[in-house]
């Protein structure tokens, strides 16, 4: 099929215009000399076969002015020769970027279409030339969307092959493609409308912008540790933009489609411990699993609020179904609405064309996490009842309620009773949200966890870093137990983290951070006062009971179970004790 094909209706159409602009036919062939389209006219006088020389003169020439049809030059061994039903042909040919791709044809089957034309040549020729340049024009901008739209087709299809997250930025930092695992991985804001800025940590977004090209480098992501490569796009010396992997650990590769049930058991069995009260928590996932009740998980900054809620929800049939997250202390008040409710074309001054979905309808046949929803501003608290009671929510500036199907999991580490006393939260939300309660405890009142965890973030940090460090020593092991962990399991990984950084082969007390093993010593030291001072005393009652003398001293060593060398040297401490105490 010849190219022009692509583009008979649209010629079709210009032949029509000139037409009935003109009162001349008109007709566009390829450069084989087939006839494309023509008026009804010049078909019924010439047919659809052409005189393939003449064709070929204009692809050479450029234009030929036929004044006198079927008596010129051009005109040898054309069928209709010496009796051409024309008066005249005025022939352009098509170029697309200095290509020919056909010829163009200004026909009269009349005596007074022969006068027009001769006697306005010049106009005439400005006519043809620009129609033809309209032509090029117009193929030229349709194949050219045709192609971006299969290219950015290709690409998306291309992007998704992979299980990594990719991402293509523009030269601004501005998101232009993610696929659907990048889709997946910032579920919980919309993609398209961040910059790199806000998906990536400062420090490598300023390098990706400055086209430099990033391998397998880590970065924390949504929370998580991941690797981040990223590749300039450079286009006539200039930087316009970069593609960037995003992926979970270096061995990812461009593999089979995520599986779902894989994901879900290993989502749960994320969830280190040994102690009861998460051998209790996994029993109660599964039990809530297929509900859809809401869900209201309490506990200390860093004891796996949200991990537990991702568990729930790859343990539940919505696991298949996106999982959503909003931080209530990461939007900003005057943002809530739109971000969590979505808006309207026109809702507001900047409002994006065509209006934008909330995360609750993002979140649809899914799970929507609240994460520290004892922030939730008030006035938004009243909105949430709304949908908890409904179950339909209403963009900003829209007139009618969207139905939502989501699960609901909120999480808190504050208490919400008080607040509520303090009327900083209301009342009949808690109850709404509170339907199925979970408490996480903190971590000192689950010391058996110390260590599985301790060996988990091990064996991950030395995977994640390419270190090969065997285990722990007893000392850093007991200072993990005696330790009263304010920030949880957050604040041991990264203690683990650090140490597998640090250590050059079993982690010892100096590989911990330093406030760690400053605050290791000074307990230490306590407790090596208080032993102390429990001997001391032991020994004073002792010689107070046999006499301080020489056979006094033997006898109190021997009750005691010390050498009498020993006794002697503590003795020592005894006088600075006993000035000590007299003072
Ligand atoms: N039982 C666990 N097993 C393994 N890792 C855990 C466990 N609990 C928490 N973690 C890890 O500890 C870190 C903190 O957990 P998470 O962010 O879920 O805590 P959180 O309670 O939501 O904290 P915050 O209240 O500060 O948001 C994460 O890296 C998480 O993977």
């Amino acid at each position: 099929m010849s190219y022009l094909e692509n583009h008979k209706d649209m010629l079709k159409t210009i032949i029509q215009i000139i037409n009935d602009a003109l009162n001349l036919d008109c007709a566009v062939f390829d450069t084989e000399s087939n006839l494309i389209a023509s008026t009804t006219q010049y078909l019924k006088r010439k047919g659809n076969s052409v005189h393939a020389p003449s064709i070929e003169e204009v692809i050479l020439n450029g234009n030929i002015l036929v004044n006198k049809p079927g008596y010129m030059k051009s005109c040898i061994g054309c069928r209709f020769r010496e009796h051409c039903p024309a008066t005249i042909e005025f022939l352009n040919c098509i170029k697309i970027e200095e290509l020919p791709i056909g010829v163009i044809a200004l026909t009269s089957f009349t005596k007074s279409g022969h006068d027009k034309i001769t006697h306005n040549i010049d106009l005439y020729t400005k006519i043809l030339n620009e129609i033809t340049v309209l032509i090029s024009n117009m193929i030229y901008n349709k194949d050219k969307t045709r192609r971006t739209l299969a290219m950015e087709e290709m690409l998306q299809c291309a992007l998704n092959i992979s299980d990594d997250s990719m991402i293509i930025i523009d030269s601004a930092g501005s998101v232009s493609y993610g696929n659907d695992s990048a889709l997946k991985l910032f579920s919980f804001c919309s993609l398209y409308t961040q910059t790199v800025r806000q998906i990536l940590p400062e420090h490598m977004n300023s390098r990706i912008m400055k086209g430099e090209e990033i391998q397998n480098e880590i970065a924390r992501i949504t929370n998580q540790y991941m690797f981040v490569s990223s590749m300039p796009i450079i286009h006539n010396d200039a930087f316009i933009g970069a593609a960037i992997r995003i992926s979970q650990d270096r061995e990812t590769k461009y593999s089979k489609k995520p599986d779902h049930k894989a994901n879900k058991d290993r989502c749960l069995e994320d969830i280190k411990g040994d102690s009861f009260a998460i051998k209790d928590l996994k029993k109660k996932v599964r039990k809530i699993a297929s509900s859809s009740s809401t869900v209201l998980i309490t506990g200390e900054t860093g004891t796996g609020k949200g991990l537990l809620a991702k568990a729930i929800h790859f343990e539940s049939s919505r696991a298949n179904q996106p999982f959503v997250m909003i931080n209530c202390t990461s939007i900003p008040e005057s943002l809530f609405e739109s971000e969590v409710f979505g808006y309207e074309e026109g809702a507001f001054t900047g409002a994006k064309k065509g209006g934008k979905p909330g995360r609750f309808e993002l979140a649809q046949k899914g799970t929507i996490f609240l994460d520290e929803i004892g922030e939730m501003p008030m006035p938004m608290q009243a909105k949430l009842l709304k949908v908890l009671q409904e179950y339909t929510i209403e963009r900003v500036g829209g007139i009618s309620s969207i139905p939502v199907d989501v699960r609901v999991i909120a999480a808190t580490n504050k208490d919400l009773e008080a607040l509520i006393k303090e009327k900083k939260f209301r009342e009949d939300l808690y109850y709404r949200l509170n339907v199925i309660p979970i408490d996480l405890p903190p971590l000192k009142e689950r010391k058996e966890d110390v260590g599985p965890l301790s060996k988990e973030f091990l064996k991950k940090y030395n995977h994640r870093l390419n270190r090969k460090i065997p285990g722990f020593s007893q000392e850093v092991m007991d200072f993990f137990m005696d330790y009263s962990w304010p920030g949880n399991i957050r604040e041991l990984e990264n203690i683990v983290e650090y140490a597998v950084n640090m250590a050059e082969g079993m982690i010892t007390i100096e590989d911990i951070p330093h406030k760690y093993s400053q605050l290791n010593k000074e307990a230490k030291e306590s407790i090596k006062s208080k032993v102390e001072s429990v001997e001391l005393e032991m020994i004073k009652q002792a010689l107070d009971k046999h006499g301080w003398d020489v056979k006094g001293k033997a006898l109190a060593a021997e009750e005691l179970g010390m050498g009498l060398r020993t006794l002697y040297r503590k003795l020592k401490n005894i006088e600075k004790w006993k000035t000590e105490n007299t003072d």
